[in-house]
């Protein structure tokens, strides 16, 4: 095992246990917590996603780097163009379509949740049994809140879309069953039988670090019940911030080392309030800037034009975390 893989490891067990206890605090506080409004519940969201949720996306430039760094230099520029340019076209299609800017969105969320959360084994000889295990946690922050409180998602998906809540609960709750039904089939094949086949302790499980396939059980029967329990506003800031965002800044963290930690916080300082600065231009332009459905909607448009370009860098920084631990 190298030193990256062991220094994961450890951090990954820390983060896991952090996590579950916020996880575990914020059910619990559900019990008692009186009934909260979308609007608050956005607010909440919004200085979640704000301090958290785009710092992760911050360093996405210097991961670029890096992995030039083994091939040519970066150039700036034509990363830059590129991201902004993706960015930018997902913006151009929710406003020609925002149904189908939507739909992408969802989908790209699903795979970029699962590729980063779902435990892989470098032993499995099923791929389709890690595929099952990408889809099983990469779709319950979606289809989970959907399933549980669909008049709260209706509303939100609705201020997205520009439609009445009333016309948009009815798609949510006839597809319902078959996701649901898509969802535990997956969680199924992802896990039934796995913990025999492929955890061992020694050659396991491993998504850059070892996490053993009982750990990725364990946080998803966690996140399960957050996204039952909680508003799913909530239940998307606890698993967004605590889980996904945490676990990649430590990602890239380790990666990054002590040498290029100053220079990191330099980046994502400068990136956030460049990409800060942008949203609220195009906020701005909003027909009614101030009201929660059209923040509602900066903010997720936002995310959705951030997600592609961030999934690139993603899936380069797992390919050097694979290397690295080889
Ligand atoms: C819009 C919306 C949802 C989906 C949010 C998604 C899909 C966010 C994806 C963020 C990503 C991919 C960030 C990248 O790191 C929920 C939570 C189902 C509930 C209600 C409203
Ligand atoms: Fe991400």
């Amino acid at each position: 095992m190298t030193v990256l893989t062991e220094q994961l490891e450890a951090r990954d067990l820390t983060h896991r246990r952090w996590a579950s206890a916020v996880t575990l605090i914020a059910c619990a506080s559900a019990l008692w917590m009186p009934a909260l409004s979308l609007k608050g519940q956005m607010i909440i969201v919004g200085l979640a996603v704000g301090l958290l949720g785009f710092p992760h996306g911050a360093l996405d430039p210097l991961v670029a780097a890096l992995r030039s760094a083994d091939r040519s230099e970066l150039n700036l520029g034509r990363f830059l163009g590129l991201y902004i340019g993706m960015a930018l076209a997902v913006v151009l299609l929710w406003a020609l379509s925002a149904p189908l800017g939507l739909a992408l969105f969802l989908a790209t969320s699903a795979l970029h949740f699962g590729l980063g959360d779902a435990p892989r084994s470098r032993v499995s000889r099923s791929p389709w049994r890690q595929w099952a295990r990408v889809v099983a946690h990469g779709a319950a922050p979606i289809i989970l809140p959907a399933a549980a409180h669909p008049g709260n998602v209706a509303e939100v998906f609705g201020w997205l879309l520009d439609l009445p809540r009333a016309s948009v609960e009815p798609w949510l709750i006839s597809a319902r069953p078959a996701a649901l039904a898509v969802w535990a089939a997956c969680v199924v094949t992802g896990y039934f039988g796995a913990g025999r086949s492929e955890a061992s302790p020694r050659r396991g499980i491993q998504r850059g670090t070892q996490r053993g396939i009982h750990g990725g059980l364990l946080e998803l029967g966690l996140l399960t019940a957050t996204f039952v329990l909680l508003p799913p506003l909530l239940s998307f800031a606890v698993y967004f911030c605590a889980w996904h965002s945490v676990r990649h800044l430590i990602t890239v963290d380790a990666v990054l080392g002590p040498g290029l930690r100053a220079r990191g916080l330099v980046v994502g300082v400068g990136v956030l309030a460049a990409t800060g600065a942008l949203v609220s231009l195009g906020h701005l332009a909003a027909s009614d800037p101030a009201s929660i459905e059209s923040l509602t909607r900066s903010l997720f448009v936002a995310l959705a034009a951030l997600t592609p370009p961030h999934m690139l860098v993603t899936a380069a920084l797992a390919r050097r975390v694979e290397s690295l631990s080889e």
